[in-house]
This record gives structure tokens, C-alpha cells and sequence, in this order.
């Protein structure tokens, strides 16, 4: 590749002859509206002359805010040219704004030295809605009708930073936040220019004809779905997915009935090209989506292979989140003096805007109590995606969320046509909760997915991102939470540097919270009845409301959250019901030597030796002015222990909020076991020391692991510092313990939903249903 400068995308289409020589322009950051004025070195003044817009951005978000043009660099080759021109003609606008300011062109350092001054405030693609208003730019009609039925109307900004230079047949590394619309940013321009060189052929498109596109997918549901948004944005051409786990015929007759586009996973491709049902000699466009995601899944021999097999003469855009060495390998071999578009920039925080953020301390006991009064107070009826590590915990903490909540688990070894159903439903709303392994992370695009919950710790940055990234999609708004036990504390901080996010530690919601939203979730139902259906119950309503005022309303409140019985008391360690949680304290005077677990359960030996028989985790809180320890008992043991006389100098309260605790799961804990639980993440350490990579073998299209079927070598990761509970085997060592007073998870005091989505009977998920 080409020697590279960096500049900003924006100047690409406001400079007329763009001479690029190596300079650094920086975003936009501005917190007050402005005049935005792209990278052209201009006043404020100047810049509102000559564009006459405000800093989109700022209009519309608010004062922190960052402008959605938001454009901090790309990378052009120095000797590439794209003309303002081309873009003005494409766009079939009059110059004549653009001429106004032309003289002051583009002065780096002059810019250079204005964002010293001014920290970095000003500069980045002022563009206006009209500019980037789909309707005024040269593309197919039925193109621009088929996307406005989809409500699309007006550019985001990789599409924008995309569209010219791919229309000009450059090749092209693109890099954006999630959500925020990467596969049109190559859709749409591969579109126009099938549709012109259709339009400019005499013949009718022929049976038979060989593919003109090829999209490189890593994962069956990232290939179908971008499939999906081709064909929906351009029904006319003829779009074909190929994946395994599926029918090989029926792909290979689609492919023999003539195809424009083919979009695919590696494994399948290269089964389809051995067998000559697929012919590339054609191919005009590759496009390499999630490319770094291909290493990781192990496809890279097979996508190699693929790009040996395509004609020289193409055009290849490649979309990645980072660029590991292999990715750049593939890009100095098989991409013709790329320009790279990249709108993350490696300072910035690499979420998406409009996450909200939160991490709430659990210990591997308390996470699945927890997590269903998380669904219940983050999502609000809406759809949640947990990400587990495990496919066991996937299956695990679905089946008990279904006990209250509709669940469905999605992994890598559930059938392909169960994945497919699994996310139909999810997409339909036919239940709010997937439970996935990292599958789900990278690229799924469903719409309005209001929480992810981080159940597990992911194996690095980039996972987080992508999980997290499954919300606030094309600019809306979402919540993700990440569950993490104390010793994984540093890890969460690590993740905070890397991302360049900030989290909100907060704690477990209160049994108040989980109440209030479930009784508004419900009234929220209530709204959606039918009022036919409510003519039927209007005289038992009266009935009731006679006898009983608003009472009745409540009972029926409290039924439909599914709390027809009261709230028990729970425990804020392990969250079970019928637990309390206490917390011992005693004064400095009066220690004798190291406190300890041990010392706890020796003096509740000494004071009510029913507690020390019964009591449950004990943790040693974490504040030097404080020695003390909290832990768990029975509700009805606890009330007694509270009635007992304690020894001078200590005291024993309830407490309704943990205090900072030491590290989670002692080396030794109170039964005297060793406890290996988080072990791995003692130390801090980095992401990657903290991961370990193995290799796997070879396997195609037998979908293994939980990066569902990719046909190429398999990379098991196993992360050490947030290993998984794996089943929670931990967890239920101490279930003979407290077999007297256990409340199973998700107990049937609160049962509601959880009906199987095939069938809408419950005891089963849908994956399981005898009927499908
Ligand atoms: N210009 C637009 N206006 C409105 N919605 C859009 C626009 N472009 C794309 N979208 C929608 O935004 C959503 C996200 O797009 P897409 O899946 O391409 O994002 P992405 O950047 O590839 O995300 P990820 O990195 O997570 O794979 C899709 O539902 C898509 O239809």
C-alpha cells in the first residue's frame, strides 16, 4: 500500500483538488452550537456564509453533545484526488453556494494553529440535512423508495464518508460505530452502480448470469441479514445468501437460476466454488464485512482462498472494528491502494452514542436473582439481550428466566433453523428476553433492543463494544449493564480505559423498584386491551370495585406482576428469598487478632449456635476504619439472632445496602473449602494476559462453538479472569446447606409470561416445543 496521510473525510468532497499532504485534522468537538465548517480553515462567520447550518449535532442533541457528522480522520493515499465537483454532480446541485468561500480552501496549518488556541473546537463535515437527504442525491428511484418505505431518508455519516469514493470505484477500509449503518454505506453505492450498468444494457438480465457482488460474512445471521437489507433496499436485483446448516440444493439452484449478488459465509462459499455452482469470475464488488471478525472465527485461509479465485480488475471495500495484523496483511495483498475511512479514531470512546452505562457489583451466587429484577427495572417490558460466556449458561439462564420472563436461548448448538426462529421471534416481540453467547455480538441488527446485560465479564474490548453495541442502533437510545464480582473491579476500570467509557457503579435494584416498575409494565399492558374485550368484564369490575374500591385494582395489579404473594425478604448477597442479610461490626478495641470468616462463624457459634449451623456466604468488608463482616442467614434465624445479647463491643444490624466488601470468594470460605471461583482475575492484569487462546480444529459447516458455523478453524477462548461460574457449580455446593430454606429461582410466588412462543403453552421454550 501506498505511503498514507491522514486528513479528514470532509475535505474529501470540499476541497476541489485536494492535495494531500500528511496532516492531522482533528473532529468536531464542540459543546455549543456552531457553524460547523468542516476541515476548511474558516471563521465561524465565514463558515455559517458559506454552509448556513448550524453543527447538526449540537442542534439537535443538546450541549455535550458531539456532531453527528462527527469525522475525525481518514486515510488517503497522498496521491488521491476526489473532486467536490463529482460530489456537487452527483448530487445535482447548484455550485454556486459552495464557490462563495472557495478562496479560503484548505489551510492546515493555519487550522493547526486555531485548534491550539482553541482546544480542539471546531472542524469537522458541516453537512446540512439537505445535503445528506437521500432523496436529493443521484441513485435509482426505486432505490431511494424502497429505503424511504424503511423509514431511511437521509445519510449517516459513514454512508456519506463512503459514498463517493466507492461510487469513483476506490478501494476502500471503513471503520464506524456500531449501529450506525456500515451496510448500506457499501449497499447503497454497489446498488447504483449495478443498477446504471443495467441501465445501460440492451439485453434483459439473463439466467444464469454470475454473481456481480460477493459480501464475505463471518457469522449465518450477519450473512443473512445483510442480505435482507439488500434485497430490501433493491428488490429488483437478484440476492442469494449462502451458509451452512442449511440446504446445500437449495442454494446451488438459486445460484444456477442466475444471481447479482451473493452474500455468504466463508465455509459454504468455498464448498459452492469447489463444486463449480459458484463462479466468481464475474465479480465486480467484494466486500469483506467484519473482517476482523473473520480471524477470530478462523475463516482467514478461507477467505484468502476466496480472494485468490476473484478477478484482479474489482473493486474491494473491507469493513473492520480493528486491524490486526492479518487485516492488514489481506489489505496490502488484495486491495488496490485503499482509502482508509475511519470514524472511530483511536482517542475516542467507542460506543456508541446514546448507551447509558451502568455496572453493578454481584457474586456469582447472586447473578441470575438478580438479573430478572435488572430485566424488570432497566428494560421496562422492552427487548433484552444477556450475553452469557457459556453455551450452558446461555441454556441455564434462560430456562430460569422463563420461569418468570419469556427467554430464549440462542448459541451455537441450537439447529440452524431454531437460531432462525429464535430470532424471528425475538424480532417480533413474541418474547423479550435472548439469552445469547457471542454470537449475538457482532453485527445483529434488531431493532429496539432497550438493555444488554453483561451477565459475564466479555473476553475483551472489542466484545464489549459489540455486545453493547446491540443497543442504541441508528442513533436511538439503549442501556447496558455489566455484572461483575468484586475481584473483577480492576477488569471493569481496564475496560472503562479501553472503550473510553465511563460506567455508573450502581447496586442491585431494591425489591421497591423491581415492585413499581412491574405494576407500570403492567398498567403499560393494561393500556393495550381491547375495549371490546373490556365490555366482557365490565360488570365483574363494577362488582369488584363496589365491594372493594381501589383494593381491587391492586389485587389485580399485584396478580398480573406476578407478585400474588407479598415479597419475602432476600438476601443482598446471594439476592435468595427467605435470606436476610446481616453485618457484623466490632470495635477496634476490642479485636483480638485478624478477623476473618472463620472468627465470624466462631462467634456466632458462641452467641446462637443455630446461626453458625444455618449461616450462609460471609464476606469481610472492605474499609480499614471498619472491621466487620456481612452475611447471610435464614429470615426467621436472623430474627432471633437479633434478640440475642452480643458480647461488648460488637454489634449486629440488618442491613438493607452492602458496604465495599474484600475481595469475592475467599481462597477459603466459610465451610472451609478452597473456592476457585474468579480466581482467574486476581491480579488485574491485562486484556491480553488475561485471555488465553486455543486452537481448534477444522470442522466446516458443522456450526461449532459459539461462533455459530464458520467453516474454518475454531478459536476457543477461554478468559481466565472472567470465567464463567460454568453452570454455577460453586453456587450449589452450599444448596445442601440451606436445603430447609431455599427458594428455587425465579419461584413460583412471580410466574407470569414465560409461555412458549411456538405454541403459547408454558413449561416449555420453543426450542424444545413438541409441536414445532
Ligand atoms: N441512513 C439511515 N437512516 C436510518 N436508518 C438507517 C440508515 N442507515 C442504516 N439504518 C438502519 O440502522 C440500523 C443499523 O445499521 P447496520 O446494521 O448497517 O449498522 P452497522 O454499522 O453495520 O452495525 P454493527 O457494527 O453493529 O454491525 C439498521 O436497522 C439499518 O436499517
Amino acid at each position: 500500500m501506498a505511503a498514507t496521510a491522514t486528513i479528514g473525510v470532509s475535505s474529501l468532497y470540499r476541497t476541489p483538488s485536494l492535495d494531500l499532504s500528511a496532516r492531522r485534522v482533528f473532529p468536531c468537538r464542540s459543546d455549543k452550537p456552531h457553524s460547523c465548517s468542516g476541515l476548511l480553515k474558516v471563521s465561524p462567520a465565514a463558515a455559517s456564509k458559506r454552509f448556513g447550518s448550524l453543527c447538526l449535532g449540537a442542534q439537535r442533541r443538546g450541549s455535550r453533545a458531539r456532531c453527528p457528522m462527527f469525522v475525525p480522520s481518514a486515510v488517503a493515499s497522498p496521491n488521491s484526488v476526489l473532486s467536490e465537483e463529482a460530489f456537487q454532480g452527483f448530487r445535482g446541485l447548484s455550485k454556486s453556494s459552495l464557490e462563495e468561500g472557495e478562496e479560503e480552501g484548505y489551510d492546515a496549518d493555519a487550522y493547526e494553529s486555531e485548534e491550539q488556541e482553541e482546544g480542539s473546537s471546531s472542524a469537522t463535515a458541516g453537512h446540512d440535512e439537505n445535503e445528506l437527504a437521500i432523496a436529493s442525491l443521484d441513485l435509482p428511484q426505486q432505490l431511494v423508495s424502497s429505503l424511504e418505505k424503511r423509514g431511511i431518508t437521509h445519510l449517516f455519516a459513514i454512508q456519506r464518508a463512503v459514498l463517493l469514493p466507492a461510487l469513483e470505484g476506490r478501494d476502500l477500509i471503513a471503520r464506524a460505530k456500531t449501529g450506525t449503518g456500515k451496510t448500506l454505506a457499501f449497499g447503497i453505492p454497489i446498488i447504483k452502480r449495478l443498477s446504471d450498468a443495467d441501465e445501460g444494457r440492451k439485453t434483459s438480465r439473463q439466467s444464469g448470469r454470475l454473481p456481480r457482488v460477493l459480501v464475505l460474512a463471518p457469522t449465518r445471521e450477519l450473512a443473512k441479514q445483510v442480505e435482507k437489507e439488500i434485497d430490501e433496499s433493491a428488490p429488483y436485483l437478484s440476492t442469494v445468501c449462502v451458509y451452512g446448516g442449511v440446504s446445500y440444493n437449495v442454494q446451488k439452484s438459486a445460484l444456477t437460476r442466475g444471481v447479482d449478488v451473493v452474500v455468504g459465509t466463508p465455509g459454504r462459499i468455498i464448498d459452492l466454488i469447489n463444486d463449480n455452482s459458484l463462479r466468481l469470475g464475474e465479480v465486480d464488488f467484494l466486500v469483506l464485512d467484519e473482517a476482523d471478525r473473520m480471524l477470530a472465527v478462523g475463516f482467514e485461509e478461507d477467505v484468502e482462498l476466496i480472494l485468490k479465485k476473484l478477478p484482479s480488475k474489482r473493486q474491494s471495500m473491507l469493513f473492520s472494528a480493528t486491524m490486526p495484523d492479518w487485516v492488514k496483511k489481506l489489505a496490502r495483498r488484495y486491495l488496490n491502494d485503499p482509502l482508509t475511512v475511519d470514524l472511530v479514531g483511536d482517542r475516542d470512546e467507542k460506543l456508541a452514542e446514546g448507551i447509558k452505562l451502568y455496572a453493578i457489583p454481584t457474586t456469582s451466587t447472586s447473578k441470575r436473582t438478580i438479573l430478572s429484577d435488572l430485566i424488570t427495572v432497566y428494560a421496562k417490558g422492552g427487548k433484552t439481550i444477556v450475553f452469557t460466556q457459556t453455551k450452558r449458561d446461555a441454556d441455564e439462564v434462560s430456562t430460569a428466566l422463563t420461569n418468570s420472563i419469556a427467554s430464549e436461548a440462542l448459541h451455537g448448538d441450537i439447529s440452524q433453523h431454531q437460531r432462525e426462529r429464535t430470532l424471528n421471534g425475538f424480532r417480533q416481540g413474541k418474547f423479550t428476553v435472548l439469552v445469547a453467547t457471542d454470537v449475538a455480538a457482532r453485527g445483529l441488527d434488531i431493532p429496539n433492543v432497550d438493555l444488554i446485560i453483561h451477565y459475564e465479564l466479555p473476553n475483551d474490548p472489542e466484545t464489549f463494544v459489540h455486545r453493547s453495541g446491540r443497543t442504541g442502533r441508528a442513533g436511538k437510545e439503549g442501556t447496558a449493564i455489566l455484572m461483575f464480582t468484586s475481584s473483577q473491579r480492576r477488569t471493569v476500570k481496564s475496560l472503562e480505559r479501553d472503550v473510553g467509557c465511563r460506567f455508573e457503579f450502581t447496586s442491585a435494584p431494591q425489591m421497591q423498584e423491581v415492585l413499581e416498575s412491574s405494576a407500570e409494565q403492567v398498567v403499560a399492558t393494561l393500556q393495550g386491551v381491547h375495549s371490546e374485550s373490556i365490555q366482557y368484564f365490565l360488570p365483574a369490575a363494577q362488582r369488584l370495585t363496589d365491594e372493594l374500591g381501589t383494593q381491587a385494582l391492586a389485587a389485580a395489579l399485584a396478580h398480573l406482576s406476578g407478585f400474588s404473594q407479598p415479597p419475602s425478604s432476600h438476601s443482598l448477597i446471594s439476592h435468595e428469598q427467605g435470606w436476610v442479610t446481616l453485618q457484623l461490626t466490632r470495635e477496634s478495641g476490642y479485636s483480638r487478632g485478624f478477623f476473618s470468616a472463620r472468627s465470624v462463624t466462631g462467634f456466632l457459634s458462641d452467641v446462637f449456635p443455630a446461626a453458625a449451623d444455618e449461616v450462609g456466604k460471609i464476606y469481610m468488608i472492605s474499609d480499614e476504619r471498619v472491621q466487620g463482616a456481612v452475611f447471610d442467614l435464614p429470615e426467621d434465624i436472623a430474627k432471633e439472632l437479633l434478640n440475642k445479647q452480643l458480647p461488648p463491643g460488637n454489634s449486629i444490624s440488618k442491613i438493607t445496602k452492602l458496604p465495599t466488601l474484600q475481595d469475592d470468594g475467599p481462597s477459603v470460605d466459610n465451610y472451609g473449602r478452597f473456592s476457585n471461583r474468579d480466581r482467574g482475575s486476581r491480579g488485574g492484569g491485562s486484556w491480553e494476559r488475561s485471555q488465553r487462546v486455543s486452537r481448534n480444529s477444522r470442522g466446516r459447516d458443522s456450526d461449532n462453538d459459539d461462533g455459530f458455523r464458520r467453516g474454518g478453524r475454531v478459536y476457543r477462548t477461554e478468559n481466565s479472569w472472567s470465567k464463567s461460574p460454568r453452570g454455577s457449580e460453586d453456587d450449589w455446593l452450599i444448596s445442601g446447606r440451606r436445603s430447609r430454606h431455599s427458594s428455587s429461582y425465579g419461584n413460583q410466588e412471580r410466574s407470569f409470561g414465560g409461555a412458549c412462543f411456538n405454541c403459547g403453552r408454558s413449561g416449555h421454550r420453543a426450542s424444545e416445543c413438541p409441536t414445532k
